[in-house]
């Protein structure tokens, strides 16, 4: 296969990516041309807030042809066109054939929560001490056990078993907290998500994982109280949901919360006081677990 380089600015983007695709490009990628520079820009902010900005200043633009002819057949068309004027062609490289399946399973391991209790990816055998096991391959959906606020609370379901409590698990993700509590004996487990890819994950590692989650769906699925409520979301919307998450713990419950940066601490013990008396119970690599006994 032969990569097409382009540079393009913020508002050319768009047309540069729909015109490699209508000349049968096989697939497109942007990436950030200042990365790395102090001129490096964040595209995305906390969920429910808008992004800081739409696009990058300055955008590379990588074009997957399965011939070179076709590669510069498509630099030619583009130059020609009025939209293109002042990106550039920085050039037609041949990209090497890999085994891609393999390169992208390599950069995903067996991850121990704990010396016993492992997130272990389907083409892994899982370690020998491993007594507790989630089987889990990285999909559209959040957590696989790699990013230290999933961890933590995964820590936390097994230094707290829910044996036959009942949990809710808000902003499932993946499913990876809803999985671990059923398989640490949880009575009935819910879990819900704002996003229905996630939702659809959950489903789907639940019975990769052959664990019965008792209701999963969209936020209108949590209902009543429950003895543990895990939610592993960011600062900004914990904030906002901190009244609807307390109002699903039950008396004498706990609640877990997560994606926490340290020096959000004070402002979520605030949002949470007329409610909780929160604590930091855990961290990691700057993020902290906070949690309440209702
Ligand atoms: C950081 S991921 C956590 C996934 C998983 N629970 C874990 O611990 O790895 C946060 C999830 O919360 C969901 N989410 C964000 N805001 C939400 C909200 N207001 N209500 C419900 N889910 C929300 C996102 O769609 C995302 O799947």
């Amino acid at each position: 296969m032969f990569e097409l380089r382009l540079l393009c600015g913020e508002d050319q983007v768009e047309s540069v990516s729909e015109a490699l695709e209508a000349l049968d490009a096989l697939s497109v990628s942007v990436e950030d041309a200042d990365a790395q520079t102090e001129a490096e820009q964040a595209l995305f902010g906390e969920p429910g807030l808008p992004p800081p900005r739409e696009g990058w200043q300055h955008s590379r633009v990588l074009a997957l042809f399965p011939e070179r002819p076709a590669a510069e057949e498509a630099a030619r068309l583009l130059q020609a066109q009025d939209f293109f004027a002042g990106a550039q062609v920085l050039g037609i490289e041949p990209v090497a054939d890999q085994d891609w399946v393999r390169l992208t399973q390599s950069q995903f391991a067996p991850v121990d929560i704990t010396p016993e209790f492992w997130i272990v990816p389907t083409w892994h055998e899982p370690p020998a001490q491993a007594k507790q096991v989630i089987r889990l391959d990285p999909g559209l959906a959040f957590g696989t056990g790699t990013h230290p606020t999933t961890r933590m609370c995964l820590r936390w379901i097994a230094a707290h078993p829910p044996q036959g409590r009942t949990v809710l698990d808000y902003g499932c993700g993946s499913g990876i907290l809803a999985i671990g509590a059923a398989k640490f004996g949880a009575s009935a487990v819910d879990a819900v998500d704002i996003d229905e890819a996630a939702v659809r994950a959950t489903n789907d590692n639940a019975t990769a994982n052959k664990v019965a989650l008792r209701k999963v769906g969209l936020p209108d699925a949590a209902q009543g109280r429950y003895d543990v409520v895990l939610a592993n979301i960011l600062a900004t919307p914990l904030k906002v949901l901190a009244p609807l998450l307390c109002g699903h713990v039950a008396a004498g419950g706990s609640l877990v919360l997560a994606g926490i940066l340290e020096r959000q601490e004070a402002e979520l013990v605030q949002a949470y006081a007329p409610h909780a008396k929160l604590q930091v119970s855990d961290r990691e690599d700057g993020w902290i677990l906070m949690t309440a006994s209702l």
